[in-house]
């Protein structure tokens, strides 16, 4: 139940087994598609993924820093005005149409689960390359790829339609696609063809792993408004 999202992340996501699982069918994300979701649990997620998209931003606009080619540089800063102008954007709007204005979202509070997250991410990218880095932030990138598609296809609700539509719609679905190309050739250019074998690989998977298990976390906080 994945679109190609490229050689690497279908191995990193292979081996995160059990967790990539709980992340992608966690119980709000069958609320999402059910209807079932409490509106209130539904804007408490929207409000703490604003400042989650402010933290992910700054964590691809470190993509860029870390970047070794003018082709890497384009498709970290492709992803930061993917999220700066069109992801927060929505946020924005659906909020705005539950009376939440602008000034608000920017001003909450984050909660720990959140900032964990989103300090990991950093400190991936921070104290190693663009390879630790990808490795952290693929996971967020492709799974709402992944579950947006899925519910898609599966919704037995329309309620939460605007959010699926966004994740499942091609201008997402493409973003992931660029991201799964610039992961599998950052990859190959720092570690060879084979990069599977190499002494690195098994830590990137890690990274991957943390990362999944940390959106897995986020999901529950957003059933605890
Ligand atoms: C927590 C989280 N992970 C991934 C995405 C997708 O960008 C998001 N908006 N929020």
């Amino acid at each position: 139940m994945s679109g190609d999202y490229g050689r690497a992340f279908a191995a990193l996501r292979a081996q995160a087994g059990e967790a990539w699982r709980d992340y992608t069918r966690h119980a709000f994300v069958e609320g999402l598609g059910d209807g079932s979701l409490p509106r209130e649990a539904f804007l408490h997620y929207l409000r703490q993924d604003y400042v989650f998209l402010v933290h992910f931003s700054r964590a691809w606009a470190l993509a860029v820093v870390k970047s070794e080619t003018h082709a890497e540089m384009l498709a970290a800063v492709g992803t930061v005005n993917a999220l700066v102008a069109e992801e927060m954007q929505l946020h924005v709007e659906i909020c705005a149409q539950a009376g939440i204005p602008a000034d608000a979202l920017f001003a909450t509070t984050e909660r720990p689960e959140n900032l964990a997250y989103t300090r990991f991410v950093l400190e991936a990218g921070y104290s190693g390359d663009l390879l630790d880095l990808l490795a952290a932030l693929a996971p967020c990138v492709m799974g709402y790829g992944e579950i947006g598609a899925r519910l898609q296809a599966e919704a037995s609700s329309e309620c939460y339609a605007d959010w699926i539509g966004t994740y499942a719609g091609e201008d997402y679905q493409s973003s992931c696609s660029a991201v799964g190309e610039l992961l599998d050739s950052a990859l190959v250019r720092r570690l060879g063809p084979e990069f599977e074998t190499s002494p690195r690989w098994e830590r990137l998977c890690r990274t991957f792993r943390t990362a999944t298990e940390l959106e897995v976390q986020f999901w529950q906080m957003g059933l605890t408004p």
